[in-house]
């Protein structure tokens, strides 16, 4: 059975390649015959003979059969849609409401609604699933889920080849030239739910090392760009990063999902658009504060900056200021002297308005107050301008009453007339002006450093002794952003700058990041795990806490994956064994069930050996197969020191030292705090000793995201005394060569 429906499946993939290839042709023709130089024609035909000659190299990766109306029908999906006669799709795209239905699918009755909302809903009655793998156009293996009704009525069974192997193939390949894969072809189904959920809501994944968070978030952003075409251009969504080594990280993935317009951002380079005069550049990145925190430096870290408390003290500031700002409004008083009376808009008359104008942002209700003020000003001007006319018309008709019209005296008494009209039509401008001139300098005005500025001397945050506000911004750090872009926000009113953003490793911002980062988009997918919060004072330790106050429970949703694809079961296994001995609150990874060598342990008598010892397994590690290797050491201290030392022996091996450095080598020496996100195919930790990570939070969470980086093999040596974080494992014997005193 096995062997015939390869070979069905083969002769289809064949009549299909030759139908691709027919396709091509045909626009071909149709380009080469284009006498009229039609460019949508020339354009569009050109992206589809590309999008095709890519297709066809791997067509599709699975077919799913319906049946309806006493009918079988077939559709094949692929990372592409082709189309024959430009709308007639042979393949589907995995993107498609057939996509999505042969992601649904997963036995059972075979009933399942697609729902993509805007009308978009269809009922299907599903027979078959079939997964399918293509290897350079020979269909290789095949796995088939049916529906019960399949079953039952037409006999159709489900094989017993499990697509899994597939998956596990893919998951121990050592030499992957990529960094990050997609994952459409072997994608889960916990994955795939998350990928297709809509994009009205908020989610929040928290998913353990390695459960494929990274590539949901991009495949995701792929997902949702095409099934909201209508709605979505690239600009609309962002895609949040820790720091720009790991943007270079899932951007080789990014071309396969067709989502390379999709900007990409660190919290900082985001608050560039949002904060426009602040030398945001120059401001210390949080690893790098976080690196002195680790290496020993005192560290003059205010966790209270990033705190959610911190953005309800400054709400209650504003409602403080504003209330000042409104006590502090005067009427406006002009004493006329024509009429010897003094005319007054009054306070009660401005707060009146103000009150009407308060669907406005503070600044534009600032402003707008002010024009209108000015207006009454204004069109007091022009009143008192006119009384003054006619005044003069009056004292003119009235005075020449009698006076001959010819002579000088009627001259001469109009011209000093009128010179005295002119003197007091000028005298009342000049006064009137002066008048608004001071009020409106008295005006407060709502400037955001300024304001900033006051909150923290108030909160005793602040203690520099600068006065002006360019030289308070030269104080500004990292922590003060989240609080100044919420300011900005709040003064110029909300916009949503962005219909969805896609945050990774978002449990290393803080609340307060997150809050700012809802108030600029529509909705949001968090990604990250909190066993990986290296931020312990200021980062997502539960998400609940982001749940109740950042989204005060209104259109999130949390979902758990504890599943990991990345390691072997024992890497895992030692994952799950820091973080119950550091007793995190951390939920267990369950490892996808790939076998591997043990955690290897080697303790260290001679530094000197250590370094050999290093290298030997290196090599070793090469002679193996595996590419991306990683020396992971604690501190970025140690990792300079164990570079010079090493690099003298092995030339090839580089050192990571920031998180804006490119990383061109195979080989590479890393703090541990810089390798969160990425993926290497074996690690080596130099010093797994006690003194290196005690029994703390921060410590237990260096070495666990250290350990579950590796996909293969983890190797650790250790000084004296080995971590009592990985009390428990099985520490292999290894027979120390005896070492010769016999010259003694
Ligand atoms: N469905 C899948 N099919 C194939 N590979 C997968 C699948 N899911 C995850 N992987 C692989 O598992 C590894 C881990 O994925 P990814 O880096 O996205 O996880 P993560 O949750 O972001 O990890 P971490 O939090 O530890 O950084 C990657 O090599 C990825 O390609």
């Amino acid at each position: 059975m096995k062997k015939e429906i390869i070979n069905q499946e083969q002769n289809i993939l064949d009549k299909t390649v030759s139908e691709i290839d027919g396709i091509i042709k045909s626009l071909g023709d149709e380009l080469k015959n284009n006498t009229t130089k039609d460019v949508l024609l020339e354009r569009t035909n050109r992206r589809f003979i590309n999008d095709y000659l890519d297709a066809r190299k791997n067509p599709y990766f699975g077919r799913i059969d319906t049946y309806e109306d006493g009918k079988r029908e077939t559709f094949y999906i692929g990372y592409t849609s082709v189309a024959k006669d430009k709308n007639q799709d042979i393949i589907y795209s995995w993107k498609s409401s057939v996509g999505d239905l042969f992601a649904q699918f997963h036995g059972g009755d075979g009933n399942i609604v697609i729902d993509r909302g805007q009308k978009e809903k269809y009922d299907f009655n599903v027979l078959l699933k079939r997964s399918l793998l293509i290897e350079k156009l020979k269909v290789k293996k095949y796995s088939d889920t049916v529906s019960e009704q399949a079953r039952e009525e037409l006999g159709t069974e489900e094989d017993s080849v499990l697509f899994d192997d597939f998956l596990m193939d893919i998951l121990d390949g050592r030499n992957n030239e990529t960094q990050l894969k997609d994952i459409v072809m072997t994608i889960q189904k916990e994955q795939n739910e998350i990928i297709r959920l809509s994009i009205d809501n908020s989610i929040i994944v928290q998913g353990v090392a390695g459960s494929g968070k990274s590539s949901i978030a991009l495949t995701r952003i792929s997902y949702l760009l095409t099934r909201y075409k209508e709605k979505l251009t690239p600009a609309d969504i962002g895609i949040l990063a820790p720091n720009e080594m790991f943007i270079s990280y899932i951007q080789s993935v990014m071309p396969t999902l067709e989502i390379e317009d999709i900007p990409q951002f660190t919290f900082k380079t985001l608050s560039k658009s949002i904060l426009k005069n602040l030398d945001i550049d120059s401001l210390t990145d949080p690893i790098n504060s976080l690196s002195g925190l680790i290496n020993g430096d005192p560290a003059d870290i205010n966790n209270f900056k990033s705190s959610f408390e911190f953005k309800t003290k400054i709400d209650l500031y504003l409602e403080e200021f504003k209330n000042q700002f409104v006590h502090n409004i005067k009427e406006f008083r002009y004493f006329d002297t024509i009429s010897n009376t003094e005319i007054i808009l009054s306070r009660d008359q401005i707060i009146n308005r103000y009150e009407d104008l308060s669907y406005l942002s503070l600044v534009k209700r600032n402003q707008e107050i002010l024009r209108y003020i000015e207006k009454w000003v204004d069109s007091l001007l022009q009143s008192k301008q006119e009384e003054l006319k006619k005044e003069f018309e009056t004292v003119t008709n009235t005075m020449f009453n009698g006076i001959p019209k010819t002579g000088s005296l009627r001259k001469q008494a109009y011209e000093s007339i009128e010179k005295v009209y002119s003197y007091r039509q000028k005298q009342l401008r000049d006064e009137l002006n002066q008048k608004w001139k001071e009020y409106k300098s008295s005006w407060e005005t709502f400037d955001v450093y300024s304001l900033y500025k006051r909150i923290l001397i108030l909160e005793n945050l602040y203690h520099g002794k600068v006065t002006t506000v360019t030289a308070f911004k030269k104080h500004l750090e990292y922590d003060d952003l989240a609080p100044l872009m919420y300011l900005e926000i709040l003064l110029n009113g909300e916009s949503k700058q962005y219909q969805h953003l896609v945050v990774d490793e978002s449990q290393d911002l803080s609340p307060f990041q997150i809050f700012v980062l809802k108030l600029l988009s529509k909705s949001m997918t968090l990604l990250g795990d909190v066993t990986q919060n290296i931020y312990v004072e200021k980062g997502i330790n539960d998400w609940s806490y982001l749940i109740e106050n950042v989204f005060f429970n209104d259109k999130v949703r949390l979902i758990e994956i504890n599943t990991s694809y990345r390691s072997t079961n024992p890497i895992m296994e030692g994952a799950n064994l820091i973080a119950r001995n550091a007793n995190l609150n951390a939920p267990k990874i369950i490892p996808i069930g790939r076998k591997g060598d043990k955690i290897a342990i080697e303790k260290i008598y001679d530094p000197i050996r250590l370094l050999e010892n290093i290298i030997e397994t290196i090599k070793s590690l090469q002679k193996q197969g595996f590419k991306k290797i990683a020396v992971v050491h604690k501190d970025l201290r140690k990792s300079v020191s164990l570079h010079e030392r090493l690099v003298k022996q092995f030339s090839s091996i580089q050192l990571v030292t920031n998180s804006n450095q490119i990383v061109n080598k195979d080989v590479i020496i890393i703090p541990s705090f810089l390798t969160k996100g990425l993926e290497f195919d074996a690690v080596i930790i130099p010093n797994a000793s006690d003194r290196n990570y005690g029994e703390n939070e921060l410590d237990a969470k260096l070495l666990f995201v250290s350990l579950t980086r590796a996909q293969h093999y983890v190797k650790l040596f250790y000084h004296q005394e080995l971590t009592t974080l990985l009390n428990g494992i099985e520490i292999p014997k290894v027979e120390r060569e005896e070492e010769d005193y016999s010259f003694l």
